[in-house]
């Protein structure tokens, strides 16, 4: 089982004068398109009692995500206004004391023998107590099982730029998987092109590198070759959720090639590496083309053409 462990939130997603409330999270967002194309996969964040809680819990059932490791919280729903510009995301977080903000590491519950890959990333990385919690339960699992980390790094929500970096950079050190966006690299090594910053993250102890570019397609960095997929070309209603959709496929794929293990990761092949790209931008595609975080189900994915 792939464990995703990150936030869940409401997107208010602007529609006419108002707002429309719809489940989103960087990390929730993974799980669901995982379960939507039908991987195996577990979610391990707080939910809350409120009524948000319970819209958040909806789509996990549906996408059949195991939730039983998710603690029960009578904190409030992290909530994210979204403007947008040109289709273009921007987000202003509403989290202080909610149920995942306050996730300590006592908290968090035993992580059975199934769970085979953690993914992490967001928002929950930057304050604590949640981001201590996320880096103690990576420091628990990541001996036994491969970790993919994307930061999916928010620039507005970074209140001390110099211990997040520097959790950033444990976190790094320690993952097997990294995806970054043209953004995240710029934030993260601003003197250098995307293509060389991505290049100098892997040296950092990462097998693979994955940076996405949107429209310009995706890249994989690995054991000194740079293996690229050209983005599918569809109509963009907006941006929500479109890498959290790409590091799914990549997951889901390498699940598929039965290399998502400590071992297998050191048997990657170029075809597996060019599969996970492939199904990444398709998936990512597909989210792009509707409103909200909204990833593709299996048979969406199968239906788009080559
Ligand atoms: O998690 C932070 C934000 O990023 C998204 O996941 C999109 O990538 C939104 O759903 C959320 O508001």
């Amino acid at each position: 089982m792939i464990l995703c462990s990150g936030e869940s939130l409401i997107d208010m997603v602007p529609e006419g004068a108002s707002y429309r409330p719809l489940p989103g999270g960087a990390v929730y967002n993974t799980a669901i398109a995982l379960g939507r194309m039908g991987a195996d996969t577990g979610y391990l964040w707080p939910i809350s009692r409120d009524s948000f809680g319970q819209t958040l819990l909806g789509p996990l059932a549906e996408a059949h995500v195991d939730t039983s490791l998710c603690p029960r919280s009578d904190r409030l729903t992290t909530l994210a206004f979204v403007t947008l510009t040109g289709g273009e995301a921007r987000y202003s977080f509403y989290d202080e004391g909610s149920a995942g903000r306050m996730l300590t590491a006592e908290d968090l519950p035993q992580i059975p023998d199934r769970v085979s890959a953690l993914f992490i990333g967001g928002i929950s990385l930057v304050p604590d107590p949640c981001g201590a919690a996320i880096e103690a339960l990576v420091e628990r699992v990541r001996h036994r099982i491969p970790v993919m980390i994307d930061p999916n790094i928010r620039p507005f929500f970074i209140q001390n730029a110099d211990a997040y970096r520097a959790r950033l950079e444990r976190l790094i050190a320690m993952a097997d998987l990294v995806k970054l966006s043209g953004d995240d690299l710029e934030w993260l090594m601003p003197d250098l092109s995307h293509e060389a910053a991505a290049a100098s993250i892997l040296t950092k102890g990462p097998r693979v590198v994955f940076q996405t570019g949107g429209s310009a397609g995706a890249r994989a960095h690995w054991s000194g070759e740079v293996i690229s997929a050209r983005a599918v070309r569809v109509e963009v209603a907006d941006t929500i959720g479109a890498g959290d959709t790409f590091n799914a496929g990549v997951l889901a794929a390498l699940d598929q090639a039965g290399v998502l293990s400590r071992e297998g990761l050191a048997r990657l092949t170029p075809e597996a590496i060019m599969a996970a790209l492939s199904q990444g931008t398709r998936a990512a595609a597909i989210t792009v083309s509707r409103p909200g975080a909204n990833p593709p189900w299996a048979h969406e994915l199968a239906a788009l053409p080559a």
